[in-house]
């Protein structure tokens, strides 16, 4: 009887692949500021007290301090209004002062959300979560931004040499700003992408088909350790209560070829995402203000 040795996933290390990603960020924040006189600029705005929300953005603001990010915050009542909420968001895609504007998901029930979203300026939706940013993904164009964690998660996947290129990438859920993106950026990259959902029939035999699996349903080991395909490369987007993830960790873990740990996974890059992008705003900006400065200063040599 041969003993067949239960294979090990190699981890994907999200929390150094996010202190480098931070690191480049801050230099870039860095010389803008050095170049230009501009500082980066991220507004949050969260409605209502939820604590893993108010966590969420803490830790999101401490992380633009370290990169020399600033960081304004707008804490609105749980009772906000959409019509309320719209306008406090015009009002900082107004604001020529703020670089990335960031509305923390999800906003109380009461609140139409897609509205909200789509008063952040194109220009500033450094969250990737307008109908705008989502067609630029869609379309494979780099001159948006890409929603924060499906983008951190594309950017491991590149990290530890995952070409998604005629691979069959599954994802698992299809929400507005996690799912769907997901597999927008995958498509874009050339894989063969099926998206499964609650009303999905026989789930455990479409996971089985999967080369990338990306788990982002919000429900704690939802995929089973025994449904992986050996050697898959899978990615656990799931954030629950007490940092457990949308998979089995131990099952996916003598099955897999690469797996993402809960934490130190997709969360520390989804951060990391948000702070480029906003730096990515910045500089837009300030390329515009340049070039605009240049052209006036030829017209008034004419
Ligand atoms: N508009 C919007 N954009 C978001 O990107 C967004 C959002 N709303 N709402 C909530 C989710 C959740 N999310 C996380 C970010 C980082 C970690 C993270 O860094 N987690 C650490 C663990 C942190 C801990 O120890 O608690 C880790 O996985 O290692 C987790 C979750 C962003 N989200």
């Amino acid at each position: 009887m041969s003993v067949v040795e239960p294979a090990s996933a190699q981890l994907m290390n999200g929390t150094a692949l996010a202190r480098e990603t931070l690191d480049r960020t801050a230099e870039r924040a860095r010389k803008l500021l050095a170049e230009t006189g501009v500082r980066p600029c991220l507004a949050t705005v969260l409605v209502g007290d939820d604590p893993a929300s108010v966590t969420y953005v803490a830790m999101k603001r401490r992380r633009s301090a370290a990169a020399g990010i600033e960081s304004r915050h707008l804490p609105l009542p749980g009772r906000t209004t959409t019509a309320e909420l719209v306008a406090a968001i015009r009002a900082l895609s107004d604001d020529p002062t703020v670089h990335g504007i960031l509305l923390q998901h999800p906003v109380p029930a009461h609140i139409d959300e897609r509205a909200a979203f789509e008063a952040i300026a194109p220009a500033k939706d450094v969250d990737g979560v307008t109908m705008w940013s989502f067609a630029a993904m869609a379309f494979g164009r780099d001159d948006g931004f890409v929603s924060c964690t499906p983008g951190g998660i594309m950017r491991l996947l590149d990290a530890y040499g995952v070409d998604p290129a005629g691979k069959r990438a599954v994802v698992v859920g299809r929400s507005p700003i996690l799912g769907k993106p997901m597999g927008m950026l995958l498509l874009a990259r050339d894989a063969t992408v099926t998206y499964c959902h609650s009303r999905t029939v026989d789930l455990s035999s479409v996971v089985a088909t999967a080369d990338i699996l990306v788990a982002a349903v919000g429900r704690p080991e939802f995929i089973r350790g025994a449904d992986i395909k050996p050697g898959a490369v899978v990615i656990d987007a799931g954030y629950n209560p007490g940092n457990v993830g949308d998979v089995d960790a131990a099952g996916a873990g003598e099955r897999a070829g690469l797996l993402t740990p809960v934490p130190g996974g997709v969360g520390p890059m989804t951060i990391a995402v948000l702070l480029d992008q906003t730096v990515l705003a910045a500089e837009r900006v300030a390329a515009v203000a340049a070039s605009t400065a240049v052209t006036s200063t030829a017209a008034a040599a004419r």
